[in-house]
């Protein structure tokens, strides 16, 4: 089902004059299994400059499949990706990193012993002539100026991940794609979590994969609602989140029966 943004007022414009060449990432014809079991299948699935969405959806839907396939980390079997106008589908995940598609990982990966500072000098590694923020500046950000000098191993989950999206902020992606951003934090570190993404710059778009809808709810523009591998509703957050047959997917009730007719 897709809900009829036509209903609505136009979303406003994220745009920056400075990155008004950048088009965006346009996937069609994702398709990716794991022997018989198709993991995703989806037509289309688009990401403009300055977009704030949410990929929602209950276990096992391929939320983090898809966002491994838009970063390269796994390569679907069929299906299409463009990127600005250059076709990306076969490109590495470092490749795309640097091009400006970032991301973080559900479970954070960050370098263990190479101190908090170190870790966002290497996610900014190829912005180093002209940053636009300082690593510590970065580091700053997330709360973590702190604990520069720090062991990344000595982190505590909440800020293994803050730093986990610092490297990936220091990147300046045009496109930052944050895996369950909010998994494992406190209310505190939540808090934290929804002013820096609030905070970030309105050319950037950012599309995460999050189970806590508070979250979804203070961050998402739009969201789409993934139900084993496919689009089950995809619209304007707040006509999702109201949506009855979202909410019966997520309690079991009949709400599958909307993927797959
Ligand atoms: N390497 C793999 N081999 C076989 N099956 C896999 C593999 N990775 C993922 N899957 C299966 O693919 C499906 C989609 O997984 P995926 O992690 O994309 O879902 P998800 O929506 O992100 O789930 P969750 O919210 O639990 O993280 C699941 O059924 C999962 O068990």
């Amino acid at each position: 089902m897709r809900i009829d943004p036509d209903q609505l007022p136009a979303p406003r414009s994220r745009r920056d004059p400075d990155h008004a060449h950048s088009t965006g990432l346009v996937a069609a014809g994702l398709r990716h299994a794991y022997g018989p079991l198709t993991v995703l299948d989806l037509d289309t699935f688009t990401i403009a400059p300055g977009d704030r969405h949410a990929v929602i959806g209950p276990n096992g839907a391929g939320k983090s499949t898809l966002l491994n396939v838009l970063a390269g980390t796994i390569r679907a079997q069929t299906g299409q990706l463009t990127y600005n106008g250059h076709t990306v589908t076969r490109w590495r995940p470092a490749w795309r990193a640097r091009a400006g598609i970032g991301r973080t990982f559900q479970h954070p990966a960050v370098w263990p012993d190479l101190t908090c500072l170190d870790c966002v000098r290497v996610g900014g590694w190829h912005h180093r002539r002209n940053p636009d923020h300082t690593p510590i500046q970065v580091l700053n950000l997330v709360g973590l100026a702190d604990q520069a000098d720090q062991p990344a191993s000595t982190l505590s989950h909440g800020h293994r991940r803050m730093l986990d999206l610092a490297v990936a902020i220091a990147g300046q992606p045009r496109i930052l794609l944050l895996d369950e951003p909010a998994a494992g934090l406190t209310d505190t570190d939540t808090g934290r979590l929804l002013d820096i993404l609030h905070g970030l710059p309105s050319w950037m778009a950012v599309v995460i994969i999050e189970h806590h809808m508070d979250v979804v709810a203070a961050f998402a523009d739009w969201i789409t609602v993934l139900h084993q591998g496919r689009r089950h509703t995809d619209g304007p957050a707040h006509l999702v989140r109201a949506d009855p047959a979202v909410a019966a997917l997520y309690l079991g009730t009949g709400g599958g029966d909307a993927a797959h007719p």
